[in-house]
């Protein structure tokens, strides 16, 4: 069994390719040579079929043979012998996989229990016995499967989780080696299991059989890296989507051999993996050399809730058509559900056309205006704008404030009585928020350069009896810390850490400290930092910390729902924090919030919300977002470039040309975030160009969203070149640019994140 966490577990995943090796044979405890449990006959211990973290499993030969055996006690068995010193079982107690293994007797796909017991220090199970693993099968078979092949495992899998899930559990560790084979040369052999149910947890509860509440423990991961989902990475608590998340990575790692995130190591594997996951779109990992069954798979259980029911049918349906007919199928497959025909007007569908259909027909794909995408493969950063209801009062904003600047506006502000009440840095200029709302006895801040958090200076204003109320740095590791007089805190502390220091947290809450401010400093190319200051004695009954390499929507939804409030947010250019208290007043969940992610500083939204007594309350910025992409191609023959990527780079789909009139026109992304202005680079008379194009004779070849990366991976293996993009056009950050091998071809990217997000709760 895999269980630890993320620190140690580097190597689990590791383990996969060095299962069932004599060489190991020595490192492991010796088990006894039979085994005779209660009720079943003896079996002879024969050679080790496989090992796993804390057990082994045997080949059992029944001592005395028989031609006809009754079913619960065969000839050859698989016996599980784990050590009852292990770590895996509760102070010698029977391990917890037993425990699953009673609840779910003859779920689908799950292998029969005989007998489970204890001799000689070991617990044994006595099980059926299964073949090789798909991992040894895609070893065996040059690493990568057949399409065919791997559809059968994931309509075969798909059915067994949706069993398993129905009965209240997730696996919690699905991966080609806890995917077996029945045993050779038996009826079963075709077969598919799962086995391994020692991460298994229940997501319902045994009383009410209602869904776990949802929680985030930042830090906590159980699983195995490679195939483990984003939400597990993140330590949410496991649900039915994580199963088939996983799922979606192993298909995937069947199919091509390898996944992008494998490699990284060290200290931070974990993190890194997922950040991989996070930016990696379903296209991309899918790649368009395998049917879009399985981006379509892997875009809708992307998307998938907390506590959503997925689509177990649809997504069998998807996969059905891809196995083969019946004669020729590799695995035995579960037979589809009745289904009433369905009517096909007009032409005959090509089979990969029919996997759409199925899905769209199933509801999977609703169509793209409407698909929220999970992952679009692109990070983006943003102002997080968090907004509270108060009585009328004065508020005054200022952003893109140049350090010289500073100390004017906050000395306007005092004079007209307003304090700081928030701070944030985008790109070293700095906001700054002043109002009437705190009721604050004195204040005092300090700007610094290149030194996050300023210890002695804190130290010194701690002893007079300031404390910490705000704080912000810069990409340069520049700080603006804010400390006021009058706050009703005994006490104050504050830890600066590259990565979130949640633990630091967690012995905080302990000792009846919250958080109250989050700042962060660096930028991807130095360290990043956080900051997080916690205070004691604060009106904070209990603290929640969402994090995630976007805004985490669903979890600030949940917590909302719940009566929590965010009370802090702090965000690096790869993740965003936000921390969700709730208070010791009853009627504190009745405080109506909202937030906003713009692109832009929200300055006229800010006028619009306080029309409404709406006042920022808290301000970050930083990374909040997968964004959506619009690229576009840029070429002096429009019909060459075509060409090129039609014949050289095979790429086939969503190409449609627009004459070089020279004009500026604008395309909204239709899903994700933003619109995007694009211009071809004869500037048209009195019109705004990107700035180093002008007046060259072009055309512009549009390009889906979703081409994009299979045209930016052909492209390359065709032999371009991928570069930066030389200029920053006026209408968003410039991401890449890509020439032919004769240098022609203009290739490039942009997003911006101009469109608005509100979020609220009344
Ligand atoms: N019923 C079975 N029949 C044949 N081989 C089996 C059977 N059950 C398990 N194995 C083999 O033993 C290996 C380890 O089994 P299992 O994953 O249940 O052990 P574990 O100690 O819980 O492993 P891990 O630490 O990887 O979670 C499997 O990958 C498989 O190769």
């Amino acid at each position: 069994m895999t269980f630890t966490l993320s620190s140690t577990l580097a190597s689990s995943e590791e383990d996969a390719s060095h299962k069932s090796g004599a060489a190991e044979q020595d490192e492991l405890p010796t088990v006894p040579d039979r085994v005779s449990l209660g009720g079943m006959p003896i079996y002879i211990v024969d050679k080790r079929l496989g090992k796993g973290g804390f057990g082994q499993v045997c080949l059992g030969r029944r001592l005395q043979q028989r031609k006809t055996t009754p079913i619960n006690k065969p000839n050859k068995v698989a016996i599980k012998f784990e050590s009852t010193a292990s770590k895996g079982c509760n102070n010698g107690g029977p391990p917890y996989e037993w425990q699953v293994y009673n609840k779910i007797a003859g779920c689908y796909g799950i292998p029969k229990i005989y007998a489970k017991g204890t001799q000689g220090g070991f617990h044994i199970m006595i099980m059926e016995l299964l073949g090789p693993s798909v991992w040894d099968v895609w070893t065996t078979e040059g690493q990568s499967l057949p399409v065919p092949y791997v559809a059968c495992v994931a309509a075969e899998a798909l059915r067994a989780l949706q069993d398993l899930h129905g009965r209240g559990y997730v696996h919690g560790d699905i991966k080609p080696e806890n995917l077996l084979l029945g045993a050779p040369d038996t009826p079963d052999a075709t077969r598919l299991y799962m086995v391994d149910l020692g991460l298994a947890q229940r997501y319902t509860s045994s009383s009410t059989a209602r869904h776990l509440p949802y929680h985030q423990n930042p830090n906590e991961f159980r699983g195995t890296i490679r195939y483990a989902s984003v939400h597990a990475h993140l330590g949410r608590i496991a649900s039915r989507r994580d199963d088939l998340e996983s799922l979606a990575y192993t298909l995937v790692f069947l199919l091509s051999g390898c996944l992008p995130w494998q490699g990284f190591q060290g200290d931070d594997k974990g993190y890194q993996v997922c950040k991989k996951k996070m930016d990696t779109s379903a296209e991309t990992l899918c790649g368009s050399a395998w049917p879009p069954a399985f981006s379509r798979f892997l875009e809708s259980v992307l998307a998938l809730k907390y506590d959503e029911e997925p689509m177990y049918d649809a997504y069998m349906a998807l996969f059905r058509p891809l196995t083969g007919n019946s004669a020729s199928r590799p695995l035995t497959i579960f037979p589809s559900p009745e289904k009433t025909p369905r009517k096909v007007v007009g032409r005959k569908r090509a089979r990969e056309d029919s996997a759409e259909d199925t899905a769209a027909e199933l509801g999977l794909t609703p169509p793209d205006s409407q698909r929220k995408k999970a992952r679009t493969g692109w990070a983006g950063t943003q102002w997080i704008t968090v907004y509270v209801k108060r009585r009328p009062m004065k508020q005054r904003y200022h952003f893109n404030v140049n350090a010289d600047r500073l100390s004017t506006h906050v000395e306007k502000g005092y004079k007209e009585g307003l304090f700081i009440t928030a701070v944030a840095s985008c790109k070293g200029l700095w906001a700054v928020i002043m109002d009437a709302s705190a009721k604050q006895k004195g204040q005092s801040y300090k700007l610094t350069n290149g030194v996050f958090m300023p210890r002695e200076w804190i130290t010194e204003k701690w002893d007079e009896g300031y404390y910490i109320t705000a704080v912000a740095g810069s990409d340069n590791f520049s700080s603006l810390v804010v400390m006021s007089k009058g706050t009703k805190w005994t006490q104050q502390s504050y830890k600066v850490d590259s990565t979130f220091p949640y633990e630091w947290i967690k012995k905080k809450w302990r000792e009846n400290f919250h958080v109250t401010s989050i700042g962060t400093a660096g930028s991807p190319a130095t360290k990043q930092q956080w900051a997080v200051v916690m205070s004691r004695d604060t009106e904070f009954r209990h603290q929640v910390v969402e994090i995630d390499f976007q805004y985490p929507s669903e979890g600030i939804h949940y917590h909302w729902d719940k009566g929590y409030r965010i009370t802090a947010c702090g965000a690096t250019q790869h993740q965003a924090a936000v921390v969700m208290s709730l208070a010791k007043r009853s009627n504190a969940g009745d405080i109506v919030q909202e937030t906003l992610r713009t692109g832009d500083f929200p300055a006229t939204y800010v006028k619009e919300k306080w029309e409404r007594d709406l006042y920022i309350d808290l301000i970050a910025y930083g990374r909040t977002a997968i964004m959506s992409f619009y690229p576009y191609l840029y070429y002096n023959d429009a019909k060459a470039a075509k060409d090129w990527l039609i014949n050289v780079c095979g790429f086939e789909h969503n190409i449609t040309m627009e004459d070089p009139d020279g004009t500026i026109g604008h395309a909204e992304v239709k899903h994700g975030f933003g619109v995007v202005m694009f211009a071809t680079a004869k500037p048209a008379e009195g019109k705004k160009s990107p700035k180093d194009l002008g007046g060259a004779e072009t055309a512009s070849v549009y390009v889906n969203v979703k081409e994009l990366d299979s045209l930016h991976d052909r492209a390359k293996a065709a032999g371009g070149n991928i570069t930066k993009a030389p200029y920053d056009t006026d209408y968003g950050s410039r991401d890449f640019s890509m020439k032919d091998p004769e240098g022609r071809l203009w290739f490039f990217g942009t997003y911006v994140p101009r469109h608005e997000c509100p979020d609220k709760k009344e």
